[in-house]
C-alpha cells in the first residue's frame, strides 16, 4: 500500500488501508478493513462476540502488526518504525483493556501514577494531578486502597484513570462498562465524553452494550465476518446522511 505525499501529514488521527489480520494460519479474522478516525471524534465499535474487535483494538494501538495493509497513526505509517519510533507513538495512546490489568500490589494511586513514573517523572511534579484525577473519577476516598478491595467499577475506573493520566491523543478503550450497572455505565460514559470534549481526545469505545451507545451521538462502527462497516444511524438513532432525528420509538 503506498500512500501520497499529502496522506503524510493530514488530519487523521488514525487510519487504516487494507487492513487485514490473521491469527498463525487461521483464516482472516479481519479482511481488507479502511477506517479514519479524525482527530477530536468519538466512535463506537460493535460486533457479536469473537468478531474481532479487541484485535482491532490491539492494531490501532500497535500491539499486533497487520498481516497486510497499513496502521497509520496522526498521519505516520507505522508498518517501517524502529521500535523507538513505535513507543513514541505508543505514548501518545492511552489504553483501557477488558480486563483492567492493574497491578496488585500497587495502590489505586500507584497503579494510576505509574506511566508518570515510568516516563522518568518525579512525583513530587504529578502528586496533585494523579490524586485530581481519581477524585475525578470518584475515587478520591479509595486512593490508598489495593484492586484486590475494588469493586469491578472502582478498577475499571482506576484503569481509566490510569490510561488518561498521560493526557493522550487517542484513548482506546475495550468493552469498559462490561462490568458494571447501568448507572455506573452512564457515569463512565460521561467521563470519556468529557475528555473527548474538554481535550479533544479521540476516543473509539469497543461495546456491545447498546444502552450506552444510545446516550451519545456518534458513529459506530460494526465488525462482521471480518469486515468493517458504518450504521446508517448514529449511536442515538440520528441518521448519518441527514442527521433526521427518526422516532426512538421505531430505533429500536
Ligand atoms: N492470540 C490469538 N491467537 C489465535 N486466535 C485468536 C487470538 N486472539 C483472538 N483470537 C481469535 O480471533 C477471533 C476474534 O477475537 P477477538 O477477541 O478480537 O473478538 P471480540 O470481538 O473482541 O470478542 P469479545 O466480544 O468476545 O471480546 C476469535 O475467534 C478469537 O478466538
Amino acid at each position: 500500500m503506498t500512500l501520497s505525499r499529502l496522506d503524510l501529514f493530514d488530519d487523521v488521527a488514525v487510519r487504516l488501508d487494507g487492513v487485514s489480520l490473521r491469527y498463525g494460519t487461521s483464516e482472516d479474522i479481519l479482511s481488507g478493513i479502511d477506517l479514519v478516525l479524525k482527530p477530536g471524534s468519538f466512535s463506537f465499535l460493535t460486533g457479536a462476540s469473537g468478531a474481532g474487535k479487541t484485535t482491532l483494538l490491539k492494531l490501532l494501538y500497535l500491539a499486533l502488526k497487520p498481516s497486510m495493509g497499513e496502521v497509520s497513526l496522526f498521519g505516520r505509517p507505522t508498518s517501517r518504525l524502529t521500535r523507538d519510533q513505535l513507543s513514541a507513538l505508543r505514548r501518545r495512546v492511552g489504553v483501557v483493556f477488558q480486563e483492567f490489568r492493574l497491578l496488585d500490589h500497587l495502590t489505586s494511586y500507584e497503579n494510576v501514577a505509574l506511566p508518570l513514573r515510568v516516563l522518568g517523572r518525579k512525583e513530587a511534579s504529578y502528586r496533585s494531578d494523579v490524586q485530581e484525577l481519581l477524585a475525578w473519577v470518584g475515587l478520591g476516598e479509595r486512593m490508598h486502597a489495593h484492586p484486590s478491595t475494588l469493586s469491578g467499577g472502582e478498577q475499571q475506573r482506576v484503569a481509566i484513570a490510569r490510561a488518561v493520566v498521560t493526557q493522550p491523543d487517542i484513548l482506546i478503550a475495550d468493552e469498559p462498562t462490561g462490568n458494571v450497572d447501568p448507572e455506573m455505565g452512564s457515569r463512565l460514559m460521561r467521563l470519556f465524553l468529557e475528555l473527548n470534549k474538554r481535550r479533544g481526545t479521540t476516543v473509539i469505545i469497543a461495546t456491545h452494550d447498546l444502552g450506552l451507545v444510545r446516550q451519545v451521538q456518534a458513529p459506530v462502527y460494526r465488525l462482521q465476518h471480518g469486515l468493517l462497516v458504518q450504521d446508517a444511524e448514529y449511536s442515538d438513532g440520528t441518521s448519518v446522511a441527514g442527521r433526521r432525528r427518526t422516532d426512538p420509538a421505531k430505533a429500536d
